[in-house]
């Protein structure tokens, strides 16, 4: 699991008061955000000033103000340096028609530095990791939007960097094409340590993917938190009780008992009530606040909201964005 940038001890992406001006926008506008190793989501609506970022990174576009350090070097200098170590799967289509997967990905792990061999090796072994197996020998211009992706990735990937930049890799595929990428990008880390930032407009997507979310708009730091403190704050139980003699409605009963104990609740759709569930006390109060009503328990569950909804407060395009 990630661990936050303090306790890795290593910042792997630093930015500080970093600030891109266009002649008609402000792309980034004094963003400060610190990324730790693992798999980090830069979730934004479109224009929100996620592929600037990702290029002041890699040291393809000056920054206006402020500064952006990546794996320790200074974005503004060693470019060069950076993207030695940093692989960089592009969001559009940028793939020449051409050629095979084998052939281009070839090509770019020698432009990376590695020799005849080893490319040819890495490149077998990164097609196979990122799914594509004999259509690798046909050219790319006959290939689907997912092999598409996968060669992207593939090419991101082959120089063995410690960090790749993946801008909307899900882009343009379907929701089973979705699926296999977030998949292979969450091993991307688990299974060779590499670190990933990784963008994209759907909330919901990144929550299972990424262990650090970060969220920006026009340009602006919304939140940085990790995936689980996202969720976990937002832990609550749903329950579901019977109706009796006594109380006629069981659940605004047991509403009322719970919020006399002190504990926070909401009324859920039909005869559902949303409990806090700050800790495992909870649970017992909710028992005994039953018990001692005399209703019947219907059910009991766990229920983690979804990072969509934890943002709900935010400004409404977000919160559309994470539907
Ligand atoms: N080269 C450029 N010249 C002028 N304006 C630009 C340039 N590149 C980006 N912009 C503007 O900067 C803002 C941020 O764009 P950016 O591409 O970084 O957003 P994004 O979050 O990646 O969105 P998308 O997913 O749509 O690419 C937008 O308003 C965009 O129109």
């Amino acid at each position: 699991m990630h661990k936050s940038t303090s306790v890795a001890g290593v910042s792997v992406i630093q930015t500080e008061s970093l600030t891109k001006r266009y002649p008609k926008v402000t792309a980034l506008d004094r963003l400060t955000v610190d990324i730790g190793p693992g798999v980090t989501g830069l979730v934004g609506a479109n224009g929100a000033g996620k592929s600037t970022l990702i290029k002041i990174l890699l040291g393809l576009a000056p920054a206006s103000e402020g500064t952006a350090t990546v794996l320790g070097r200074n974005a503004a200098h060693e470019g060069g340096a950076i993207r030695e170590q940093v692989g960089y799967m592009p969001e559009h289509d940028c793939l020449p028609p051409d050629v095979s997967a084998t052939e281009f990905v070839v090509h770019m792990a020698r432009m990376a530095g590695l020799p005849r061999t080893s490319a040819r090796e890495r490149t077998a072994d990164t097609l196979r990791h990122v799914g594509l197996y004999e259509e690798r020998y046909r050219p790319i211009g006959g290939y689907s939007t997912g092999m598409k992706q996968r060669v992207k990735l593939a090419q991101a990937l082959v120089h063995d960097p410690k960090l790749v930049l993946l801008d909307e890799p899900t882009n343009g595929l379907d929701p089973a094409g979705r699926d296999e990428m977030l998949g292979l990008i969450r091993r991307i880390h688990s299974d060779f340590g590499i670190s990933v930032l990784v963008t994209s407009h759907l909330l919901g997507e990144l929550e299972r993917t990424s262990d650090h979310i970060v969220v920006i708009d026009g340009g602006k730091l919304l939140r940085s938190q990790a995936t689980a403190s996202f969720t976990e704050a937002t832990a609550s139980l749903a329950v579901e009780v019977t109706d009796s003699d006594a109380h006629p409605d069981g659940t605004k009963a047991l509403r009322t008992a719970l919020t006399d104990r002190g504990l926070d609740v909401t009324a859920g759709a039909g005869h559902l009530v949303y409990v806090d569930a700050a800790d495992e006390a909870v649970y017992d109060a909710v028992r005994d606040a039953i018990a001692g009503l005399g209703l019947g328990l219907i059910r009991m569950e766990q229920r983690r909201h979804r990072i969509a909804e934890v943002f709900q407060d935010s400004p409404e395009h977000m919160t559309e964005a994470g539907r």
